[in-house]
Parts: structure tokens; C-alpha cells; sequence
């Protein structure tokens, strides 16, 4: 594998120096390629556009949600989806068209159900019965009748991680099949005055790296909703496409999800006689995902002869919790010599107080020095997102690039940050009887 490099032989992403990005910002540091994230929201688009279907590509924010994502998604003319009132502010304060939102979740509360009422939230993924109450009761209160879909549970098990696979029986998501309580829903949504139902919605798990779980998941939707008599105006597939973190991933391209969930659904529509729904994707890992890595600077190491050398960086599952929380494996490179050849093979740990506490598994490395840059790869999904404070660490900085040029979109956050909430407790011992 050969990386983009400058004269100076560093590690460049879309143009700009990656050293020069740890040296200006300071590491652990987020970094997306832009032209990246752009180049896959319109391949979704294409694939929909050349079959001429109507079509929503929705990036499921919940993958990396900043006000700067929600602006170039709305400049690349693709919806949003949300998974909480934090994540609907957000996109509100990024001046996100919160008609182009949709609310996915399975215990949203009054407040956040209300929140979405009041910014005009699209359309709301109802996931159960409590919602569809609180929903129909809020919707009356303020007089509107809220556009919705009903949140299924396929039954469809996909090959992936157990604590990722989101579409199996056994499942917190979605009104369940199997047991009837989809239609039961459906013949309360359909009847209420203040939500107008337009169809459904099932996501089967994420990272899945064929197309066979899609086409099931589709038919399972058009079939479920004629044998309930009625022709759903919007069909949603949920996300899921698989991402190339490491070798051992065989990612298909966006066109091979998108064209078999259209087929699937051209002929189900061709078979039912209806009009061609709407379809719905929601990536999210996708669109993110491949575009970002995160640079750190290489400390202290720790070589247990015949056993392992340990490499420590600056960062670790404050900021990428993945590999602790799923095994998941990152590739990682050099990023001020990324080309040059290899002499060790190394775990890269974090510096929290944790064994669990990696960042890549096993990486082949040149021998590095206290000081390097070490980039790690494919980062930019349910990383930022996952982010937290753990031993006190700020979480790092997020910059967007460009075409050569950089800017931070979030700011590193200061010890200043860490305390900001904490409230000095007086009831002290004056308090003990
Ligand atoms: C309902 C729903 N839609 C979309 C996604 C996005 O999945 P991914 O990031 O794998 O594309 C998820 C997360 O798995 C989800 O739960
Ligand atoms: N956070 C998970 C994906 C969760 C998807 C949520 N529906 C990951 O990092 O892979």
C-alpha cells in the first residue's frame, strides 16, 4: 500500500501535510478529507439519479454528528437522520433544514419528541407503542399532523458484530414481527388523526459487507406491508455498509447496496402493481467512516522480548473506544515517512488506565522515536462520536481538509472545559448530624 506524500516524504491528506496539521492543532487530532465525504454523498446520489427512482440518502449522524458535517451534508443536498435531542440541536445550530431530518431512536422522551415538533422535524421513526402515544399526544397539542414511518424489527440476523447487529428477533429496536405487534401498530398509526403514516423502516446492523441482508430486508418490508393491504408511500433500508478498516475488509462499492435495494424494490413494486416508493438509506459509517484518521504523537514504549512491544501514544479509548468495546482492527502509519519500510511489528496502546486500552492490534512499523506522528486509519466513524472524558483526558480537536487548505471545526477541549460543569459541594460537614 503506497500513501500520498509531499517532498518532504510526510503523510498528506487531500493535499495538506499531515504533520503540519499535528504541529498547527496538537495531537490526538481528528482529521477529515471533505473531498472524501462529498465523493461518497454523491455516489449514493448517482446510483438513485441513473435508475431514476425516487430516493432520500439520509447520513446517519449519529457516525460523527458537528455542526460542520450537518453543513456539508446539507450542501450536498442529503438528509439527516438523529438519534437524540443533543444530536437535533446540533443540526439546528448548523442551520441544518430541519424538514430534511429524521428521528430515529428507541425511548425518545416527551422533551426530545416535543423538541422535534416544535423545529419541524421531517419525519419521526416511531420505534414502539409509548412513542406512537406520546407522539399522537404532543402532535395534537400543537394542533399539526406529524409525518411518520414505523420502525420494524426484521427478523434478519446480519454477520456482524452481535453488539452492532441491530435487525435480529431479539432485538431493543422496532415493533417485533413475528409476534404481530407491527401490524398492531400500524393499525393504530393509520387511524390517528395527528399521525400520517408513509411507511416503514428497518435497519438489519452495521459493517455488513454483503448485499444479500439488504434485498431480504427490503422484499421483507414490501411484502409485510401488502400483506397488510396497504402500498407505503417511503421505504427505508437503514445503513450498514461495511467500511475497509484493515485488509481483512472486502467493502463492495456503494452501487452494489444501493442497485440491489433498488432492484429488490422495482420488482416487489412490478409484482404488488403499486407506484415505485420512496427509498430511504441511512449511512452512516460510510460516508464518515474511510474519511478520517486521527493523528497522535508517538511516547513511551514498553519491549517484553519474545512476547510484544508496546507503543504508546498521546490518545486511546477516550477517543476511539472501538477497539476495546468490538475488537475492531485499525491500520496505522508513520505519517512523517508512511512510505518507508517496515522493521517491527507493534500493539499501539493508549495512555488511559485500562490493559484494554489499544488502539491497533498488531501494526507492521518502521522503527519509530518518541515525537513521531502516527496517523491511524478509517477513524472517522463512531470515533469523535464515541468520544469521552475518561481519566480526565479533553477530547481531541476536529479538522475538516479541503482541496490543500485546513480548518478546525471543533476546538481541542481545555482542562478549563473539564471542570466547567463541576460544582464545588458546601453542604460539607456542616451537613452531618
Ligand atoms: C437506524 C439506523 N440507521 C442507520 C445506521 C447507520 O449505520 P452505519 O453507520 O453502519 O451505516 C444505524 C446504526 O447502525 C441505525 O441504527
Ligand atoms: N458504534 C458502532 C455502530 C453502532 C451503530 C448504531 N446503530 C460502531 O462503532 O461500529
Amino acid at each position: 500500500m503506497s500513501y500520498p506524500t509531499n517532498e518532504l516524504q510526510h503523510l498528506t491528506i487531500d493535499g495538506v501535510d499531515a504533520v503540519t496539521l499535528a504541529k498547527t492543532y496538537g495531537t490526538p487530532l481528528y482529521v477529515y478529507d471533505v473531498t472524501k465525504i462529498r465523493q461518497t454523498m454523491r455516489a449514493f446520489k448517482t446510483i438513485f439519479e441513473k435508475e431514476g427512482v425516487p430516493y432520500v440518502v439520509s447520513y446517519a449522524s449519529k457516525a460523527f454528528a458537528t455542526q460542520a458535517i450537518y453543513q456539508v451534508a446539507q450542501q450536498e443536498g442529503i438528509h439527516a437522520d438523529i438519534v437524540s435531542g443533543g444530536e437535533l440541536f446540533t443540526a439546528l445550530q448548523a442551520g441544518f433544514d430541519p424538514k430534511h431530518l429524521s428521528f430515529n431512536g428507541n425511548n425518545k422522551s416527551w422533551d426530545e419528541l416535543t423538541m422535534a415538533i416544535e423545529a419541524g422535524v421531517g419525519m419521526i421513526i416511531v420505534d414502539n407503542f409509548l412513542e406512537l402515544q406520546l407522539l399522537s399526544e404532543i402532535a395534537a397539542k400543537h394542533n399539526m399532523t406529524q409525518d411518520i414511518l414505523l420502525r420494524i424489527s426484521p427478523g434478519i440476523s446480519a454477520h456482524t458484530h452481535e453488539f452492532i447487529s441491530t435487525g435480529q428477533q431479539d432485538s431493543k429496536f422496532g415493533f417485533d414481527l413475528l409476534t404481530g405487534q407491527g401490524k398492531q401498530a400500524y393499525d393504530i398509526a393509520k387511524d390517528d388523526q395527528n399521525l400520517n403514516l408513509l411507511g416503514l423502516h428497518a435497519h438489519i446492523g452495521s459493517q455488513i459487507f454483503d448485499v444479500t441482508g439488504f434485498e431480504k430486508n427490503a422484499a421483507l418490508l414490501a411484502d409485510t406491508a401488502q400483506s397488510w393491504g396497504w402500498q407505503p408511500a417511503i421505504i427505508n433500508v437503514g445503513g450498514g455498509f461495511g467500511i475497509r478498516y484493515t485488509d481483512e475488509d472486502t467493502p463492495l462499492p456503494e452501487s452494489d447496496y444501493a442497485d440491489a435495494i433498488i432492484r429488490t424494490l422495482k420488482s416487489k413494486t412490478a409484482q404488488y402493481d403499486w407506484k415505485m416508493p420512496e427509498i430511504w438509506i441511512e449511512p452512516g459509517r460510510s460516508v464518515v467512516g474511510p474519511a478520517g484518521q486521527t493523528l497522535y504523537t508517538v511516547g513511551s514504549r514498553k519491549d517484553i522480548p519474545d512476547l510484544r512491544q508496546y507503543l504508546a501514544v498521546d490518545g486511546g479509548m477516550g477517543d476511539n473506544i472501538r477497539p476495546a468495546l468490538y475488537q475492531a482492527n485499525y491500520d496505522a502509519v508513520l505519517a512523517n515517512q508512511p512510505n518507508a519500510p517496515t522493521e517491527e511489528v507493534v500493539r499501539v496502546a493508549g495512555k488511559y488506565c485500562e490493559s484494554g486500552d489499544v488502539l491497533v492490534w498488531q501494526q507492521a512499523l518502521p522503527r519509530t522515536q518518541p515525537g513521531d506522528i502516527l496517523s491511524v486509519l478509517a477513524t472517522g466513524a463512531y470515533g469523535y462520536a464515541m468520544a469521552s472524558n475518561y481519566n480526565r483526558n479533553p477530547r481531541p480537536g476536529v479538522v475538516f481538509v479541503e482541496n490543500g487548505q485546513h480548518q478546525l471545526v471543533v476546538a481541542r477541549e481545555t482542562y478549563a472545559n473539564l471542570t466547567a460543569l463541576d460544582k464545588k459541594y458546601t453542604l460539607g460537614k456542616a451537613n452531618v448530624q
